[in-house]
């Protein structure tokens, strides 16, 4: 049974590989496809996380040296892009070591290149061939979604896809349309390299699942940087291959000049090649329909990363492998769950967020409080110039015994995805605000900001009753 595997998995980014690794690693047969091998590693590794936080590391080191003007430096020019569009293919190809198909099958997987669709049941087909399992993992990722304006054939657009390949940039004029991950991140990158940006997004806020006030705060930081964003806009109409009519709200707004587009308008799913009726896979709204145990209509295909139509990140899809292999190996079933969910926007300054959101507790009914703090008072944020940085952070209600637990939050900063990791530890281990309270930090680390929120919190108790209380206390003991 040359063709027959324990286990199929179709597409080998950040869902895949992890699934086919591990039971490769074990002795199981597995087979990985993907549709060739410049493919594998899937968008992370070459149109996503990987590249663009290579171009956003150069791009702040030139802001960085930029800011040394200020102390008598002087720097001049503009980065050479060949340079920095080598050092983005560098840093992939490092990674690429350990994404690719020889590498794959030294540890022990059987990869075949090629496109693969649905055939029967536990089968599929590539290049011609069948190939079956007792298992299938679906975890083709996703796409980006095409911008669908009148006119966008006069215009160049690029996407994700396609912007790594550029070495041209410099001095153009670009329109990014979306204020996303993607759309802040990329167009931040791109205005320090030299390009001039403005960003339509048709939101109110700039990256929507943010807390306003932290996403507020960064919105003034790029336009301070010299980024145009237009809010509540979208883009009506290309009229000529650099012009475009946006609409704000119901109105025409104004025309726009450009030489090029980017669009980071969110994602889009490829179903329509997979063949999913003939095993059964049921879709809705575009989206293949899948359980909280990522199982698909089709009890013994199941999916994991982007396509499974939950939170799209590089560690969503690894969160999905932890839960497919336990759930393949152990009688006790875990269902998917965003409660400890964390992200980071890469901008500078970063947004880091975690935990349950506001809209979360409310419509779980919890009893919470919203604790918002800035960081003008906090030595580190004065010394390295980022006291506009500020933390929300959600607690659970306390009372006489009950201890507060840390539920969620967000903070923005620079370097914000690094000090919020023991937030995120804590809100996993299910502690309560002691953990951080009864910690000592070494001064100045920039972290303690996370104590410092939760101090103001303890001094609450200090009403003038308590107050009146201690100074008694202690000059009875004393
Ligand atoms: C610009 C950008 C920046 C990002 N930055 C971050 C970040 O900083 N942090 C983060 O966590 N996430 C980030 N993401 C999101 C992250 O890249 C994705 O969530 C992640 O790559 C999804 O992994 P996946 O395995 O679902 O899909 P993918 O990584 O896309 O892998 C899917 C694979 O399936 C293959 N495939 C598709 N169809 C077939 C088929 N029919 N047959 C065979 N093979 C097929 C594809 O070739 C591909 O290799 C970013 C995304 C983008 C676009
Ligand atoms: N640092 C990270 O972890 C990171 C970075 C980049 C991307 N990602 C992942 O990739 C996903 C996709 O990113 P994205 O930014 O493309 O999508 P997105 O859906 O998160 O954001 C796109 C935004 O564009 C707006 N929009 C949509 N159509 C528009 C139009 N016609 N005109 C103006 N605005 C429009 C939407 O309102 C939306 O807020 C993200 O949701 C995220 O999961 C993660």
């Amino acid at each position: 049974m040359e063709n027959s595997f324990d286990m199929i998995v179709i597409g080998a980014g950040s869902g895949g590989l992890g699934v086919s690794l591990f039971m490769a690693k074990i002795g199981l047969k597995t087979l990985i496809v993907d549709e060739s091998d410049a493919h594998i590693g899937g968008d992370c590794l070459n149109y996503g996380c990987v590249p663009s936080k290579a171009l956003i590391h150069v791009s702040r080191l030139v802001s960085d040296a930029r800011k040394s003007e200020d102390f008598g430096m002087s720097v001049s020019g503009q980065p050479d892009i060949a340079k920095v569009m080598q050092y983005v293919v560098d840093r992939q190809e490092v990674i690429r070591k350990h994404e690719n198909a020889d590498f794959l099958r030294q540890e022990g997987l059987e990869v075949v290149l090629g496109r693969a669709r649905f055939h029967s049941s536990h089968s599929i087909i590539v290049n011609g061939t069948v190939y079956t399992g007792r298992k299938i993992v679906l975890a083709t990722g996703s796409s980006p979604r095409a911008l669908d304006v009148p006119g966008v054939d006069l215009v160049r657009v690029y996407d994700n896809e396609s912007l790594f390949g550029l070495h041209d940039f410099q001095g153009r004029k670009l329109l990014v349309v979306g204020g996303g991950p993607i759309g802040v991140e990329i167009g931040q990158a791109l205005l320090r390299l030299g390009v001039q940006v403005t960003l339509v997004h048709r939101g109110a806020q700039i990256l929507p699942k943010e807390e306003p006030e932290i996403a507020a705060i960064l919105h003034q930081k790029l336009e301070e940087e010299g980024m145009q964003i237009l809010l509540n806009t979208q883009v009506h109409q290309f009229t000529a291959p650099n012009e475009a009519l946006l609409v704000h709200g119901d109105r025409i707004r104004s025309k726009l000049d450009f030489d090029s587009v980017f669009a980071s308008i969110g994602r889009t799913y490829e179903l329509g090649s997979l063949d999913l009726e003939k095993v059964g896979i049921e879709t809705e709204k575009g989206k293949i329909k899948v359980n909280q145990y990522l199982q698909t209509t089709n009890k013994d295909i199941f999916t994991a990363g982007d396509i499974a139509g939950y939170l799209q990140f590089s560690h969503a899809a690894e969160q999905h492998t932890r839960l497919l292999l336990n759930n393949l190996f152990s009688p006790l079933k875990k269902k998917l769950s965003n409660d400890h969910m964390s992200w980071v926007t890469f901008t500078d300054p970063e947004i880091a967020t975690f935990g349950l959101q506001k809209i979360d507790m409310d419509r779980k009914g919890l009893d919470y409080e919203r604790l918002v703090m800035g960081f003008e008072d906090d030595d580190r944020a004065v010394v390295d110039s980022y006291r506009y940085g500020k933390l929300v952070l959600y607690i659970s209600k306390g009372g006489l015994l009950r201890k507060q637990k840390i539920l969620g939050g967000s903070m923005i900063a620079p370097n914000a995805g690094e000090l919020i990791q023991e937030l995120i530890l804590a809100n996993t281990m299910g502690l309560d605000i002691d953990a951080i309270f009864n910690k000592i930090y070494p001064y100045p680390v920039a972290s303690r900001v996370n104590q410092m929120i939760i101090v103001k919190q303890k001094e609450k108790i200090l009403t003038p009753t308590i107050n009146t209380f201690l100074r008694k206390w202690y000059r009875f003991l004393n």
